[in-house]
C-alpha cells in the first residue's frame, strides 16, 4: 500500500493561535496541491514554546484545535496528524499530540511522554501516561514527541505493538541537528520502519529550529529531507517495504526480550 504524506515545516509566531491557525490553514491547502493522504503539523504549533504565558493561552482540551483540525480534515478529505498543541486539562497542561481522520474524526490524542528540561517542559507541563498507537484505514501507526526519540524502548513498545510508519513532531533546535537526523535515521533502522518526522522552521526567542524535516524508509534510507527554511515535504511510504525489510532481517523473531 502506497500513501503520500506531507509535512508542513512551518515557522510559527510566538503565542499568537489565530496567526498559526491561519498559517497552518493556508500551507495545508498549499499541500494538497500534491494530494497527499496524511498531512502532519509539528510539535506545540498553535503557541509555540510561549510556556510562561501557558495558563492563558492553552487550548482548553484541545477543543479549539480538535475543531480547527477535523473541518480542515473533512473539507480536503485528508487524514491529519495534527501536530500537537498545549492542552489544558484537569491533571495540568499536556503537550498533545491530535490524529483526526479523514472523515473529520479524532482518531487518538498521545501526550509527550518525556518532558525536555533543556526547554523548561517540566516547569509547565505535565507528562502523558499513554502510547502513541493509532490507526487509519486499518494502518498501525506510532505517533510521538520530538525528545520521545531519543528513548529507543518507546518507540519499540509501538513497533512491537504493529506500528509500520513512525510520525514524528517537533520543535528540534538547530544547535542539535547532527542529534536529530542521526536519532530518526537510527529509530527507523532499528525498528524497520518508516519514520516521518515534522520539524518547525524558524526561530523563538531562545532557540533557532532546525527544519529538516524527514522522511525515511524502513532500511534508513532517506526518502525525502527539507532544508531550514519553511517548507512542505512530500514523500511516498510503500508500507510491503516494512515486510520485506522485516523478512530479510527478522530483528523481531531475533530479540531475546527475556534477557533485557
Ligand atoms: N521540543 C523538544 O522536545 C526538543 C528536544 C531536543 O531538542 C533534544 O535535543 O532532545
Amino acid at each position: 500500500m502506497t500513501i503520500k504524506v506531507s509535512c508542513i515545516q512551518m515557522d510559527i509566531a510566538f503565542g499568537l493561535q489565530e496567526e498559526n491557525y491561519k498559517k497552518a490553514s493556508s500551507l495545508i491547502e498549499k499541500a494538497m496541491l500534491e494530494q497527499p493522504n496524511i498531512i502532519v503539523l509539528p510539535e506545540l504549533w498553535t503557541t509555540g514554546y510561549d510556556l510562561t504565558r501557558l495558563d492563558e493561552i492553552a487550548d482548553e482540551q484541545a477543543e479549539k484545535s480538535i475543531s480547527f483540525l477535523k473541518n480542515i480534515a473533512q473539507k480536503h478529505q485528508v487524514h491529519l496528524v495534527g501536530g500537537s498543541v498545549a492542552n489544558k486539562t484537569s491533571d495540568g497542561t499536556l503537550n498533545t499530540l491530535l490524529i483526526v481522520s479523514k472523515h473529520g474524526e479524532l482518531v487518538h490524542q498521545y501526550s509527550k511522554l518525556h518532558l525536555f528540561k533543556l526547554m523548561d517542559e517540566h516547569l509547565y507541563l505535565s507528562a502523558g501516561q499513554e502510547k502513541g498507537l493509532f490507526s487509519l484505514d486499518g494502518q498501525i501507526y506510532g505517533g510521538v514527541i520530538c525528545y520521545d526519540i531519543r528513548f529507543p524502548e518507546w518507540i519499540r513498545a509501538h513497533t512491537t505493538e504493529g506500528a509500520e510508519a513512525l510520525f514524528v513532531v517537533a520543535e528540534w533546535p538547530l544547535a542539535r541537528l547532527n542529534h536529530w537526523r542521526s536519532l530518526l535515521i537510527a529509530r527507523a533502522i532499528e525498528n524497520q520502519c518508516y519514520v516521518i518526522a515534522c520539524n518547525r522552521a524558524g526561530s523563538d526567542p531562545n532557540n533557532q529550529f532546525a527544519g529538516h524535516s524527514m522522511i525515511i524508509d524502513p532500511w534508513g534510507e532517506i526518502i525525502a529531507e527539507a532544508g531550514e527554511g519553511e517548507e512542505i515535504l512530500t514523500g511516498s511510504i510503500d508500507l510491503n517495504k516494512v515486510k520485506e525489510v522485516r523478512k530479510m532481517i527478522p530483528i523481531f523473531d531475533d530479540r531475546r526480550p527475556e534477557l533485557y
